[in-house]
């Protein structure tokens, strides 16, 4: 049975642990390694899972799993210092390129992805880009991994994964936006905020519900518009507004930021 070590026990490893456990893999396969006492102890006690300081042990493991900070990487590497022939490395950590990872660890088998934040709670959305050097086999576990938090999109070329953090890594912050503004907008309304957020958390709930059903959403929003009714006076003032572009304008910004990143 694989054994696996996180690299790194913050918000996004904590969710892919307990999103394993809950998938069916026993505590004593998994490890973490964090300097930080505290994030240890937590997983400790929270999951039964091993955890510890000591970064060189990572390299005893199957899978490595790589849920650092971008910016973290090249000295996790250095510590390990060891030759990782037949494992899987699997990096969460945005904007980290293959080429990089490679340079970092040699030419071994890496999943690279892009996960978002609704892993937390086994909803994520996670791009996926896996290099030459992996089996099939360890491509299945890498998406067997993946599962275990949500769905995953495996794409054709590394460069798609920026417009996967386009869509999805950042995507949960527009739709946190949507609903700041829609619970202020109901405030400045007359609304109190207590029923405003309500109304608008729900309506968010239910219209993200109905569109996972499989209707399209355009049919969705035809259903809800009544000919020269409220929603067809609000659609319009949003696209007489620019909606579209707003959209499509915030997540090029979006790529290009993943691109620079990927540079640096
Ligand atoms: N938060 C998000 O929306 C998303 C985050 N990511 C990526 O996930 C990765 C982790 O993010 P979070 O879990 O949010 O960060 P976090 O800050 O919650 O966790 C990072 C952990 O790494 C530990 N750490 C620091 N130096 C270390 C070292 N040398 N060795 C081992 N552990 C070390 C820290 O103590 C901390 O517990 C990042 O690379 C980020 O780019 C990817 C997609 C979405
Ligand atoms: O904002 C960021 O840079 C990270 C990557 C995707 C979501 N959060």
């Amino acid at each position: 049975m694989d054994k696996i070590t996180f690299i790194g026990g913050g918000n996004m490893a904590s969710a892919i642990i307990g999103g394993l456990i809950s998938c069916g893999w026993t505590p004593s396969r998994i490890t973490v390694v964090d300097p930080n006492a505290d994030q240890r102890d937590r997983l400790a006690s929270e999951h039964g899972i091993h955890a510890t300081d000591d970064v060189a042990s990572a390299a005893a493991a199957d899978i490595i799993v790589l849920a650092v900070k971008p910016q973290v990487i090249a000295a996790v590497a250095k510590q390990m210092d060891a030759d990782l022939s037949g494992k899987l490395i699997l990096s969460i950590a945005a904007g980290v390129t293959i080429a990089s990872l490679e340079s970092f660890f040699g030419p071994v088998a890496i999943a690279r992805t892009m996960p978002n934040t609704p892993a937390l709670l086994g909803l994520g959305a996670t791009g996926l880009y896996v290099n030459e050097h992996a089996s099939e086999a360890q491509r299945v576990v890498a998406k067997g991994i993946i599962a275990a938090f949500g769905i995953s999109v495996a794409v054709e070329r590394e460069d798609l994964l920026d417009a996967v953090t386009a869509v999805s890594g950042s995507g949960p912050a527009y739709y946190f936006l949507m609903i700041e503004e829609m619970i202020r907008a109901g405030t400045t309304l007359g609304l109190s905020p207590e029923d405003a957020s309500a109304l608008t958390l729900q309506t968010a709930l239910g219209a993200s519900t109905m569109a996972s059903k499989g209707d399209a959403p355009e049919v969705l929003r035809a259903r809800v518009t009544s000919p020269n009714g409220t929603t067809h006076a609000a659609v319009i003032s949003m696209q007489e507004n620019g909606f579209g572009e707003v959209i499509a304008k915030a997540m090029t910004a979006c790529r290009e930021r993943a691109v620079e990143l990927g540079k640096a």
